[in-house]
């Protein structure tokens, strides 16, 4: 049984409580031969004739007085056992939600949001189960088996125990094939589940732009098929996992039948008293339970076994952004300088030859065609990548040599795709620091224009977003966005065109406050409308991961290249919508 020793640091951690609920269990099982033991002589008692009063209320007192003993005893061993089991769901969930949330993006690239959430939930109920009724079983099981079988072959007969676990071996190897017949449809039925998962996943997200195109039946019909190939996998496990119980009850009958035929013989020869055949019957009744316990215990570590190697299996993909071994703590603002020969994602080379430097306090824009790199460039500053060849300097220190969390603490990004919790709009604007006053939120929300959008919602700042809330436009989410980034006032402020849903006006204003109230902060912006970055105190245009213009507004205008030419058609755009 691999899958116990794997778990072993488990059991050791809880060992006290294992510990009591076992010996519970144990003096469960010993109880548990008491009634047939007292049934046998009473009966052999009236079959002399010989049973009085006192002997009857004698037995009958032993026999509730067990089963009081047994109750509580049960009770211990559910609590210590049963309930421990929940710790390692519980440990283990927290473990991969740590993990999760110290993995980098390419991590969650690779993997799919249906697929982390199958191990998360049904990987690590199959060892919850496992730890608890798993373990239950086989202690049980192995202690009522060896104190009944000892007890029958001692005070009964050792001839007709023998007779009775003749068919053992022929249940143990047909309960071992069902079992990896069962082991490897889990693992299928395991996969197909997840396959479900990641359709309901994106089927909910994407319902949107489902319903826009119409594509609602094509969808459906999608997830149906997803839908019946997990249930006839499903039904191929059960098929084999169906066939446990039956297969163990068939031998079971098979021993009842060659006890009862040898049995009464030994009556016949006065070997044993009907008492006895009463109480060994009795005792075999006993074992019924452990014999299925085997299958059902088979069939357990089995799964246990396929979800621990799952959730190890993704606990040990490490992150590819890594700290140093000394990280130094704190960074202050500074002058920051990139020097990039080569950044690629897996072998997709994005930039080239990047050389800039951003003094402390200044405003960056960044432009250039969609897909030329930009988005890039920001995160390689917070290390959601790192460089491939060259480095990123921050006061004059390669950013790696940083402490990740206090490096990203330094930092506000605002996305392209912005994501609101499923929480009010102030809490999801103090999201970085929840015990902001509802004053600063407010101020947040004024600054960048989103304060009388709010005004106007049912509940105003108590108002539900995300998830669970109102439907916002474009513009709301992204101001709402940014004011959770503003609200930190962090030294570097990233804007990742997250002003593009906002109308040009709107924006101008918000990008005015900004400039007012983060004097001597830095501020990077990505942008395609050129209206956005015209003040910055440096512009570069990226084009297919290379810079190939670079100055200020006016400079780039004297150039007449690319940015020229945009800025002439997006004013053109503009003043023909102002007309229109
Ligand atoms: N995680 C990723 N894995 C692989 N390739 C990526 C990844 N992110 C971006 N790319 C690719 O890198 C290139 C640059 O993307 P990036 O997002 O930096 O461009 P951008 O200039 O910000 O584009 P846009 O203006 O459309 O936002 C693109 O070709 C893109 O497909």
């Amino acid at each position: 049984m691999k899958i116990i020793k794997q778990l072993w640091w488990f059991f050791f951690l809880e060992k006290k409580a294992y510990l009591i609920g076992i010996l519970s269990l144990c003096l469960v099982s010993v109880l548990n031969l008491f009634p047939a033991f007292i049934m046998g002589q009473l009966i052999d008692q009236i079959a002399s004739g010989k049973l009085t009063d006192s002997q009857l209320f004698l037995g009958i007192g032993g026999l509730v007085l067990s089963a009081f003993a047994m109750y509580g005893l049960r009770y211990v061993w559910r609590m210590n056992i049963l309930a421990t089991s929940y710790q390692l769901g519980k440990i283990m969930r927290a473990r991969l939600f740590e993990h999760f949330m110290h993995l980098s993006p390419s991590f969650f690239q690779q993997h799919r949001t249906g697929d982390l959430m199958a191990h998360a939930t049904n990987d690590i109920n199959a060892l919850t189960r496992l730890a608890g009724g798993g373990v239950m079983s086989f202690v049980d099981a192995t202690v009522t088996a060896l104190v009944t079988l000892i007890t029958m072959s001692l005070s009964i007969s050792w001839q007709m125990t023998l007779v009775a676990i003749l068919p053992l071996p022929f249940m143990t190897l047909t309960t071992n094939f069902l079992g990896r017949q069962t082991h490897e449809n889990f693992k299928a039925s395991q996969a197909a589940f997840s396959e479900l998962n990641n359709k309901v996943q994106e089927a909910v997200s994407g319902i949107k732009v489902t319903k826009s195109f119409g594509y609602q039946e094509q969808e459906t019909a999608a997830f149906q098929a997803v839908n019946q190939a997990a249930f006839l996998q499903n039904i191929k496990t059960m098929r084999y996992d169906a066939l446990f119980n039956p297969a163990v009850l068939f031998f079971i009958g098979l021993s009842y039948l060659l006890t009862l035929l040898v049995g009464s013989r030994f009556i016949s020869q006065g070997l044993v008293s009907l008492g006895q055949l009463v109480t060994f019957m009795t005792y075999l009744d006993l074992l019924v339970w452990p014999l299925m316990a085997i299958g059902f215990l088979v069939n357990m570590s089995q799964r246990g076994d396929v979800s621990y190697n799952r959730i190890q299996s993704l606990l040990t993909i490490s992150s590819e952004v890594v700290e140093t071994d000394q990280p130094l703590p704190a960074p202050s603002n500074g002058q920051i300088v990139y020097e990039i020969s080569e950044f690629a994602y897996d072998n997709l080379s994005v930039l080239q030859d990047i050389a800039f430097c951003i003094e402390q306090g200044q405003t960056i824009g960044l432009v250039g065609p969609t897909g030329s790199g930009k988005t890039s460039l920001l995160k390689l500053l917070m290390r959601e990548y790192d460089v491939t060849t060259g480095q990123i300097l921050l006061n004059q220190e390669n950013i790696k040599n940083y402490k990740l969390a206090d490096l990203r603490q330094l930092m506000g990004y605002v996305p392209q795709d912005q994501f609101l919790f499923a929480t009010s709009v102030a809490e999801n604007i103090r999201f970085g620091n929840p015990d902001l006053s509802l004053e600063q939120v407010e101020q947040a929300a004024r600054a960048v224009h989103v304060y009388e959008d709010i005004q106007d919602m049912p509940d105003r700042f108590d108002t539900m977003v995300g998830e669970k809330g109102i439907s916002l436009s474009g513009g709301q989410k992204q101001r709402l966005a940014m004011a959770r980034a503003m609200i930190l006032n962090p030294d570097i402020l990233l804007l990742d065109d997250s002003l593009s849903a906002v109308d040009a006006k709107t924006e101008h204003a918000i990008l005015e406050t900004i400039k007012q109230e983060r004097l001597g902060k830095t501020t990077i912006i990505t942008a395609h409308r050129l209206s956005a970055i015209v003040h910055a105190d440096l512009i570069l245009v990226l084009e297919d991961g290379k810079i190939v213009e670079r100055g200020r507004h006016q400079d780039l205008l004297d150039e007449k290249g690319w940015y020229y030419d945009t800025y002439m058609m997006q004013q053109l755009e503009s003043e023909k919508s102002d007309r229109d």
